[in-house]
């Protein structure tokens, strides 16, 4: 059957909203370039743009083989049907912790199923899941799955086997069933449990209640668990170490399996805040990711830049851009490959056909805004009020600014919002915080005999922080204040 329409009407058929289709038609009806062609139109940059993203794990990871080694050598012991030590990986943000231990994990599970031993490795992303009941729950749920799967495969085989012991008794004689009415009442029992194992809801329950749950779901058969916890420490900061302190005790209670456990941190100080018993069964091994150097990440640069983009695009001194840039920001990985994916982002949004220098420096400053950006929209409230009090000042000229000067404009954004006003002890508090946040400069210069004062400056830039103060509604209906700025006396 052919379509007889045109391609107008086919474009138009069963549109139930408003396109004003002289935009991408001619006076002639022709078409022109529409709103995408443009775009697509230039020669792209990208070869897989998704191999930059951070959800993609590589199956080659330079300059940590160590650490894989040393994970492997430990894991190992799963394949062997006994318990493996629990780890502990410590390292500061994007080292490549997280993805060294998936890599590790699929390889463990690839192994496993080559020879038919029954080792697995759950990923929970603890700062998603951050309460015992969710890790319990998540854990729960999905052995109770899998068990669900077991029951349904081996039902399966043993119907066959019945059938076929019904014809001839003899199918029975190499296993573990005397006649078919003793299979029969295995299969029987199988089924009861498959009708018992409800999923574990997401709130609600008792804590024990779900413990047990999970504890019988891991144990109705015979398994060695890995159980991964990424960002362990946000866990223990929500809610204690209750659940590492239940997970780390199973072991002797199981009876069909076993569970071990790897902690992935990049807080190194967290197990300061674990009970000794914890702190003593989870560091069991600890390995350590240190922070890449500018020629490491030039490798791994390399090594993902050979997919990603096409041939020739990257100009020679892209990469090792890239790689100083993001050295200096404490070696990080994931920094390294945001920034050569923006520097092609923005090249290719130019319609160029290499990615230059240039775009680095555009991307480094594009990453630096979006965290600013971040940072300050995800402010409270009362820091957003001493941030805009800067700001103001700034905006009004004022330079050097100092706390008594911050604090006189603050008192005033809260008597417009009818707020409380802190302690100008606690505002001071509260630019400490935004120094370290790097949003403000705050230097303490000593003024001879008139002691001591902070030096207040922006570190970031005026328009775009006023603009996302100003998206926060409350600080958006403040009216222009202008600053009364007591003359100083400088020495
Ligand atoms: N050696 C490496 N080779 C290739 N890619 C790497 C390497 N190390 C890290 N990466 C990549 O860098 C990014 C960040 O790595 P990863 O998520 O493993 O860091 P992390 O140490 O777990 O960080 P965080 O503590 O912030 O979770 C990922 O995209 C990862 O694929």
């Amino acid at each position: 059957m052919t379509d007889e329409r045109t391609p107008r009407d086919r474009r138009t058929a069963g549109r139930d909203f408003e396109v004003d289709l002289d935009d991408v038609l001619d006076e002639d009806g022709d078409e022109e370039d529409g709103l995408f062609d443009n775009l697509l139109s230039g020669e792209p940059i990208f070869e897989n743009k998704e191999v930059l993203r951070p959800s993609y794990t590589p199956d080659e990871l330079p300059h940590r083989t160590d650490q894989i080694n040393n994970m492997a050598t430990i894991l190992v012991a799963a394949l062997r049907g006994e318990t493996p030590s629990n780890i502990l990986i410590y390292g500061k943000t994007g080292t490549g912790k997280t993805a060294s231990a998936k890599f590790v994990s699929q390889e463990l599970q690839k192994t496993s199923q080559r020879y038919d031993v029954p080792s697995e490795v759950q990923y929970i992303n603890c700062e998603v899941t951050d309460t015992q009941y969710r890790v319990l729950a998540q854990l729960a749920n999905t052995f109770i799955e899998q068990n669900r799967d077991w029951i349904d495969r081996r039902t399966r085989e043993l119907e066959e086997l019945h059938e076929q012991a019904r014809e001839d008794p003899s199918a029975l004689l190499d296993t573990e069933f005397d006649d078919p009415p003793d299979l029969r009442e295995r299969i029987d029992a199988l089924e009861a449990d498959r009708a018992e194992m409800d999923d574990v809801p997401m709130t609600g329950w008792p804590t024990d209640r779900v413990y047990n749950e999970f504890f019988d779901a891991v144990d109705y058969v015979e398994r060695v668990a890995v159980i991964m916890l990424d960002e362990i420490d946000k866990l223990v900061e929500k809610s204690g170490d209750d659940t590492l302190y239940n997970l780390s005790r199973m072991n002797s209670e199981l009876s069909n399996s076993r569970v071990s456990i790897i902690g992935i941190s990049n807080d190194l100080k967290f197990t300061d805040f674990l009970d000794p018993r914890v702190k003593s069964s989870l560091g069991e091994e600890e390995i350590v990711f240190p922070p890449y150097d500018a020629n490491q990440l030039r490798d791994i640069l390399q090594h993902r830049s050979k997919v990603s983009f096409k041939p020739d695009v990257l100009s020679e001194d892209v990469i090792p851009l890239c790689a100083a840039f993001a050295a200096r920001e404490h070696g990080d990985a994931r920094r390294a490959l945001d920034l050569l994916r923006t520097a092609g982002e923005l090249a290719e949004r130019d319609q160029e056909e290499t990615v230059t220098e240039a775009h680095v420096r555009r991307a480094q400053d594009k990453i630096e805004l979006d965290r600013v950006v971040e940072v300050v929209r995800t402010l409270p409230t009362q820091s957003k009020l001493v941030l805009y009090a800067i700001m103001v000042l700034e905006k009004n000229g004022v330079h050097n600014i100092n706390t008594g000067e911050v604090y006189n404009i603050y008192k005033r954004l809260c008597e417009e919002l009818d707020t409380d006003v802190l302690t100008q002890r606690r505002v001071t508090d509260l630019i400490s915080e935004l120094d370290m946040l790097g949003i403000v400069n705050a230097v303490v210069v000593s003024k001879g005999r008139y002691g001591r004062t902070k030096e207040i400056s922006l570190s970031v830039p005026i328009e775009e922080t006023e603009a996302v103060l100003r998206a926060d509604s409350r600080i958006g209906d403040i009216d222009d204040i202008t600053p009364f700025v007591q003359a100083r006396f400088e020495n």
